[in-house]
């Protein structure tokens, strides 16, 4: 009779990965432990890819990245409290560079932590994350993990793109109810992302301003490569013949070799510009907030999806409120052919700005110094990676970034993955594996030798799935540089590292293939070679350590005081 047959049953586990199935999740970046072991291995089990890391931040920064590279949130798995924790620097990365990501972490016992009883690994982790995330979610009862994860996916998608934590407290991954009730407890997210078109009288107070412009400026930032509306900023960009400045990891929406480029005369663009529109690019330090550099009478004109961006640095004459391919479809329905074209003279002015900038990089980038320096060891790199497009680039340090920005062009959109908007060093090693494994595409990650370390037992990782990543390590033997001396004792100076580091034996170690390379040449040949062999590589690249200068290209920002410099 029925009520001898056994109701079949489910869990608090088993519906958190039926809910992320439900919603296109493939991939989890994670370290396991308590609570969350079995999450992850019933997760394998069900068809989701599981990559293991041996630090948090590093498989947050790899959601993350994935979360920018896909447009649908990446998901981290992180144990309760130090491993939470230990997420939550890449979870405020993803939020401040607008990657969609969710971190999920197992937690403590509520009555237990709610009293301060000393649970094990106790801690209040919604409250701690509030601060750095776009939101964050408990879930309370097994019956609300089918909404939790819906809504924390919605929320980290939609609008502006953020980092959104989801609590699940122990207690309620390991809670048991009939499964025909759990089923329908799960929803699959309509149209997460909605468009947002703009509004036509916005659409047109920018048209009449572009098109009045004597010198129009347009800045790339990150945002428009996220779109993934690549041919509609091209048409948008080529049809208006406006001039353009990519922000680093915008690099590569137009190829930079493009002749509306203006990157390489970006300080008379910006004195000049006096129209200037920012199309997912936000005017923050990155853009000197609008005012260092910049012409005192430029108007701007911007898109944003959020519309409390406008105005945040600089008045904002004609703000449109959208998400940019919705906008540049309305731009381009409203604007009469011909409306809008920027003043061959400009361009022509531009134009030789960047050809003189391009000769004066190419003499520089031709001198082949011993020891090696940034340049040459980069030009190398450049040069091969030029002959595989499809190649990402990872990239972090001070010098070994700012240098690398410059030196290394990009062809394709979404190819350059870098600090970013934070500045954050140790996104190496999660982007580089989080590329890798979404694209199957092969991945440099150059890497400054301190910027390095703060990732690189992820090495283990990529050998552990044999992933095609190269780590080129610009090894100049310190933090900026690895010739500061410590006149008081004979302890390091707080910026030098080993700079005799044999960074090429360390991938030996998991069974990787490491190089070292002293000179250019060296490095066009291990690099080469490493491409060629589709599996892990890393190449040490021995750099002159009195090469590069503090900070590399924002030393600005030091605070003067009364330095106790040597
Ligand atoms: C998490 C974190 N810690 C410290 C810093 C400070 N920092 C640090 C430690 C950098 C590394 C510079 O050394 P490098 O070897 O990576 O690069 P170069 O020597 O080529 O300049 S760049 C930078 O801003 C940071 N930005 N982020
Ligand atoms: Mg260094």
């Amino acid at each position: 009779a029925a009520a001898d047959v056994p109701t079949e049953l489910t869990d608090g586990y088993h519906l958190v990965v039926d809910a992320l199935r439900m919603n296109d999740v493939d991939t989890i970046y994670g370290v396991v432990g308590i609570p969350i072991t079995d999450l992850a291995r019933l997760a394998q089990a069900q068809g989701i890819r599981y990559i293991g890391f041996r630090h948090e931040s590093n498989a947050g920064h790899a959601a993350a990245i994935a979360g920018y590279l896909n447009k649908k949130p990446g998901v981290a798995l992180t144990v309760s409290a130090p491993g939470f924790l230990n997420g939550l620097v890449a979870l405020a990365n993803a939020t401040t560079n607008c990657f969609p990501m969710v971190q999920i972490s197992g937690s403590s016992e509520r009555h237990l932590v709610d009293l301060k009883q000393g649970d094990y690994e106790e801690m209040d982790q919604l409250a701690a994350a509030q601060p750095f995330v776009k939101a964050a979610y408990r879930v309370s009862r097994v019956e609300d993990i089918g909404r939790g994860i819906a809504r924390a996916l919605r929320t980290a998608i939609s609008g502006r793109p953020g980092g959104v934590y989801l609590d699940i407290p122990a207690a309620v991954l390991g809670a048991i109810l009939p499964k025909a009730e759990g089923d329908r407890t799960l929803s699959r997210l309509v149209d997460p992302a909605p468009r947002q078109l703009p509004a036509p009288e916005a659409v047109d107070r920018a048209i009449e301003l572009l098109a009045s412009a004597e010198r129009p400026l347009v800045v790339l930032g990150k945002g428009a490569a996220y779109a993934q509306a690549d041919a509609k900023v091209r048409q948008f960009i080529e049809s208006t013949g406006i001039p353009y400045v990519p922000m680093s990891m915008a690099k590569g929406l137009l190829p930079d070799d493009h002749p509306q480029s203006a990157a390489t005369a970006r300080s008379l663009a910006l004195k000049k510009a006096d129209v200037v529109m920012l199309i997912g690019a936000r005017l923050n330090w990155l853009l000197g907030h609008g005012q260092t550099g910049w012409n005192p009478d430029a108007e701007f004109v911007q898109i944003d999806i959020d519309p409390k961006e406008m105005d945040s640095n600089q008045p904002i004459a004609a703000p449109l409120v959208g998400d940019i391919e919705s906008v540049l479809d309305a731009l381009a329905e409203r604007t009469k052919p011909g409306q809008i074209t920027a003043p061959s003279a400009w361009r022509e002015e531009l134009g030789a700005r960047s050809a003189q900038n391009v000769a004066k990089m190419a003499k520089r980038l031709e001198a082949d110094p011993h020891p090696m320096q940034f340049m040459g060891a980069l030009k190398a790199v450049r040069d091969v990676v030029r002959a595989h497009p499809e190649t990402y680039i990872v990239n972090e340090g001070a010098n070994a970034l700012d240098i690398a920005r410059n030196v290394i062009d990009m062809h394709v959109p979404r190819h350059r993955l870098d600090s970013g908007t934070w500045g954050v060093m140790g996104i190496g090693m999660g982007y580089a594996i989080a590329a890798a494994v979404e694209s199957g595409a092969p991945v440099v990650a150059v890497e400054g030798d301190s910027a390095f370390g703060f990732s690189g037992i992820e090495i283990e990782t990529i050998c552990r799935y044999k992933l095609p990543v190269v780590t080129v390590i610009m090894n100049n033997g310190g933090v900026y540089r690895g010739d500061d001396t410590n006149p008081y004792d004979d302890a390091p100076a707080p910026t030098t590292l080993m700079s005799a580091a044999r960074h090429d034996l360390l991938i030996e170690a998991f069974g990787g293939k490491g190089y070292r390379a002293t000179t250019p040449a060296e490095v066009t040949a291990a690099l080469t070679e490493a491409l060629a062999s589709g599996g892990p590589a890393l190449i040490d690249c021995v750099i002159d350590p009195s090469a590069g200068t503090e900070s590399g290209h924002i030393s600005h920002l030091n605070p003067k005081g009364i330095t106790v410099g040597n």
